[in-house]
């Protein structure tokens, strides 16, 4: 299993008082498989895809990352599991500006102790950026962006793959081709894969479907 949550709950103190979010919410997900995550807006799922990255810790419940208790750990602790065994892939891409795509593709890999040339030359050409490796990030189209923050993201070869939307910014098109490349790499590198989106769509092509709602699963 690389990441299982049990009876987790969040809640959030606003000026309101306690803003229960997560109110007991389990899930396992297995090495190559992937499942999406819906539900409307304001549901919780960012909320969900933060803790499942040991970005956020969480009031109640467990939450085990690879075979680590992300509960347990401390704020170092979580960096360190994240890094080795968690790769996010949010809106906003972070790509290093300073950086070339070629450097920002082996960026994260680096820092995770697995670099490895060929494998991000092979992301690099099917994720169609070849064109544009010694270009830096503020001379890329959004859609290039993209593609640069979900090759660096593979390229770390990580256990689990957290994505956000990782489709929204391209057109229709270009999306598809994208989600093929994401979905074909997440089961070549055989990680696991859980992926907010609004897109019915999108979510028939990931093996399995949860829906986020009053702060359960179903
Ligand atoms: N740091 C915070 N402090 C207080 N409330 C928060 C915080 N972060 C999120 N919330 C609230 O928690 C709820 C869930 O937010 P979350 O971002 O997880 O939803 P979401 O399903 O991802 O929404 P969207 O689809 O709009 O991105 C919302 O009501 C939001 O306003």
């Amino acid at each position: 299993m690389v990441l299982r949550l049990e009876e987790v709950t969040k809640s959030y103190s606003t000026s309101e008082g306690p803003l229960p979010v997560l109110r007991g919410v389990s899930l396992a997900l297995e090495a190559g498989s992937s499942m999406a995550l819906t539900g409307e807006s304001g549901s919780g799922k960012s909320t969900l895809l933060h803790l499942a990255g040991g970005l956020d810790s969480a009031d109640g419940g467990r939450i085990i990352i690879g075979d680590q208790d992300a509960s347990a750990l401390d704020d170092r602790g979580r960096a360190a599991l994240r890094r080795h065994t968690v790769g996010l892939i949010f809106q906003q891409f972070n790509l290093i500006p300073s950086l070339d795509v070629a450097a920002n593709l082996a960026f994260h890999a680096r820092l995770a102790g697995r670099h490895d040339p060929y494998w991000v030359r092979s992301l690099a050409a099917r994720l169609g950026l070849e064109p544009v490796l010694n270009r830096f990030p503020e001379q890329l189209s959004g859609g290039q962006q993209q593609r640069v923050a979900i090759g660096r993201t593979i390229a770390a070869r990580p256990k689990l793959v957290l994505a956000d939307e990782p489709t929204g910014n391209l057109d229709e098109a270009t999306g598809e081709t994208v989600m093929d490349v994401l979905l074909s790499l997440v089961r070549e590198s055989g990680a696991a894969l859980l992926m907010v989106t609004h897109s019915p769509r999108l979510a028939e092509r990931l093996d399995r479907r949860v829906h986020l709602r009053g702060g359960r699963l179903a």
